[in-house]
């Protein structure tokens, strides 16, 4: 007799030394969220993830010196860029399908040894940033910009996406948001990249897979659609009677609910926080103001807590950030985590292969095409 669950939820299906979520406190290899969103680097935190211990400040310096030595990308990548239309691909999209070419010029992506696999990460890790920035430039009409070396992770994706270097504060809250989405535990798209490369698929294919997972308006896509929700309000005193009618129409808030945290999110505190600093800076609190009502209201109506998409959407728009590049910041967070399952599983794989309870008809007797 087989059971299932819809969705597997509270189906344990691995093992893992990576993150934990336990009693709605997340931790990167038992170090407590909070404490990495204050005091680390995301450099620090991929690190973490990758080796399961904190680098000392010699293995960190070179550890950040190897991932901007690796960050620009082979020129034709940049030319599959310049060739979509780029009036109608969406960043994830071009994402998704540039992390696949760039598996193309990557001499080892079939090298399937743990030490090139390492080796892989590290680019993958480094190239990310670039590719999203120069597809956010080229559809401007505008050239990508080189990577700079003496830049850290966070600084170089704001100076590639701009042109400019970008000031403390900015800084501080992409590298401070990157840490908080790098890694969490089972979450769609890192079962999906454990999934593919159960199979003894390479890093490249469990990236791409993940990406293509991540960009789904329920998982990873749901940050880029809280802002446009927030546009469509687009003044404090329309958000009650917005969010009502949406839920009188059995719509989903965007940004609301989660499938482990029933009474709050560990991390959306940090970028709530990060939301209201950065509000006031542009000016433009009403976005705070206007998540504040939608959060509480909805706790209240529907005892759901917002999730780690609702408040990075008010911080990345503070920082001028298109909409439709959230989810690609999201990714180039992610990408570490996925990368550290990735090395997990092979460390230790078995083909991930569940059973299906059949429930379609049976005992059919098959017709010749001529006669149906
Ligand atoms: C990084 C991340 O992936 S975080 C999640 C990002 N996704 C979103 O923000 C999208 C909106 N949220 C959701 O769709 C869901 O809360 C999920 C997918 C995150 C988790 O959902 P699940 O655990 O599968 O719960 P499920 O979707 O089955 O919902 C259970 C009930 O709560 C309701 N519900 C869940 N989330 C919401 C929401 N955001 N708005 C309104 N109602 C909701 C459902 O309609 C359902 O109600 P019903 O039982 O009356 O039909
Ligand atoms: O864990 C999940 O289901 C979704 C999530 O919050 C994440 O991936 O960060």
């Amino acid at each position: 007799m087989m059971t299932t669950t819809k969705g597997l939820e509270g189906i344990v299906a691995t093992q893992s030394s990576i993150s934990s979520i336990i009693d709605d406190q997340l931790t990167y290899v038992g170090y407590k969220i909070d404490d990495l969103a204050e005091n680390s680097s995301f450099e620090e935190v991929v690190f973490l993830l990758w080796n399961l211990r904190l680098p000392n400040k010699s293995e960190l310096d070179q550890f950040k010196a190897e991932l901007a030595a690796n960050m620009e990308l082979p020129e034709p990548v940049i030319d599959h860029l310049r060739s979509y239309d780029l009036s109608t691909v969406h960043p994830m999209a071009a994402l998704r399908t540039a992390v696949s070419i760039l598996g193309l010029y990557d001499d080892e992506a079939d090298v399937m040894d743990q030490a090139a696999n390492k080796r892989k990460a590290l680019r993958l890790q480094a190239k990310i940033a670039t590719i999203v920035t120069a597809f956010a430039r080229i559809r401007q009409g505008k050239d990508p910009v080189k990577p700079k070396k003496e830049l850290g992770f966070a600084a170089n994706f704001l100076y590639m996406l701009n042109g400019e270097e970008p000031k403390d504060v900015e800084e501080e809250a992409i590298n401070k948001a990157l840490v908080l989405h790098a890694d969490h535990e089972l979450n769609a798209s890192t079962f999906t990249a454990r999934v593919c490369v159960a199979t003894l698929s390479d890093v490249y294919s469990g990236v791409t897979a993940a990406i293509g997972a991540l960009k789904g308006p329920i998982h990873g896509g749901a940050n880029e659609r809280v802002m446009e929700m927030l546009m469509e309000i687009g003044e404090e005193e329309n958000a009650i009677p917005y969010i009502k009618e949406k839920i009188a129409n059995k719509e989903k808030i965007m940004g609301m609910g989660h499938r482990v945290y029933k009474n709050g999110d560990p991390r959306a505190k940090h970028l709530k926080h990060m939301s209201k600093e950065l509000t006031k800076l542009t000016g433009q609190t009403k976005w705070y103001n206007m998540s504040i009502k939608i959060e509480e209201f909805i706790k209240e109506e529907k005892g759901l807590p917002a999730n780690v998409d609702f408040y990075s959407a008010s911080v990345y728009h503070s920082l001028d950030i298109e909409n439709d590049l959230f989810t690609p910041i999201f990714a180039m967070s992610r990408v570490s985590g996925w990368l550290a399952h990735i090395l997990e599983q092979y460390d230790n794989n078995r083909l991930i292969r569940p059973r299906a309870e059949y429930v379609g008809p049976e005992n059919q007797e098959y017709v010749a095409i001529e006669n149906r």
